[in-house]
């Protein structure tokens, strides 16, 4: 089956010097990857290739099969983002936040509202479709950007620090959201983090270091490896034995 996201000898270099080099991994269908490291590791500088809004200085991105420099459109149709700055608009409701990101997906007329209508009642919102954004709490603000991400019902969702600013309660009824949305529909994510708490034993893990992935399994294997009590432990371990 194809992964959703494939990266390939991926490195991007700032004029100051290299962010990222040669970074392979995968995210199959149906996985929640967690994406870990300290500041400076390159988490945004990834984030920012796989969206596109950088181009790489090497090695390859694809995305649900479609190579994201050859073929962009395709590619990024298959792609969902969440970033940690809300790009809600706060004035309109939330079925018009939904209809404008359809229309920006070329989705109008029937199949726009059966999509909008969907993605609020799988977030449990709604009943607020008419509501402006601006009413909503901060865990529900962060469901309806993850509603709009996931419209179009691409391949992959990507996530840069989602959690950002919410109470653990919220954190946890998203990312179960999200993990029954892998489990059921099939859906990749790639999730940034620096709460080492989001991640459960069975995720695949990958931990950047210095722009160079210093680990990557189950979150469990790692706490196998280092030999510590939680997956916190496992990468302070990781990080401290430095760049391999
Ligand atoms: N615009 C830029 N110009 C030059 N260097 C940059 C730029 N943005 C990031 N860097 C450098 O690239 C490296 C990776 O940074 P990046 O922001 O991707 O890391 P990060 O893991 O997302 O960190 P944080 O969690 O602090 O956001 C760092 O050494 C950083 O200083």
């Amino acid at each position: 089956m194809t992964d959703a996201l494939a990266l390939s000898q991926l490195g991007y270099r700032y004029r100051s010097g290299f962010a990222l080099d040669d970074i392979g991994l995968s995210v199959p269908a149906g996985c929640f990857t967690m994406l870990l490291g300290p500041n400076g590791a390159g988490k945004s500088t990834l984030v920012n290739l796989i969206t596109r809004l950088y181009a790489p200085s090497s090695g390859s991105i694809a995305i649900g099969g479609h190579d994201l420099g050859r073929h962009p459109g395709k590619a990024l149709a298959r792609l969902g983002v969440v970033f940690q700055q809300s790009t809600l608009d706060l004035d309109l409701t939330l079925a018009q936040n939904l209809r404008y990101a359809a229309a920006l997906h070329g989705m109008g007329g029937s199949r726009a509202e059966a999509a909008l209508t969907l993605a609020l009642a799988r977030f449990g919102l709604e009943d607020a479709w008419s509501s402006p954004a601006r009413a909503l709490s901060g865990g529900n603000r962060r469901k309806l950007e993850l509603a709009r991400a996931l419209l179009h019902q691409p391949a992959l969702l990507v996530c840069d620090e989602a959690t950002v600013g919410l109470d653990s309660a919220s954190r946890r009824s998203l990312l179960a959201h999200l993990r029954r949305s892998c489990r059921d529909e099939g859906l990749a994510v790639l999730w940034t983090t620096h709460l080492m708490d989001e991640a459960e034993a069975d995720d695949p893990v990958i931990v950047l270091q210095s722009g160079r992935i210093r680990a990557q399994g189950k979150g469990r294997a790692l706490m196998e490896r280092t030999g510590a009590a939680n997956l916190e432990g496992a990468v302070q371990r990781l990080l401290s034995e430095g760049p391999s």
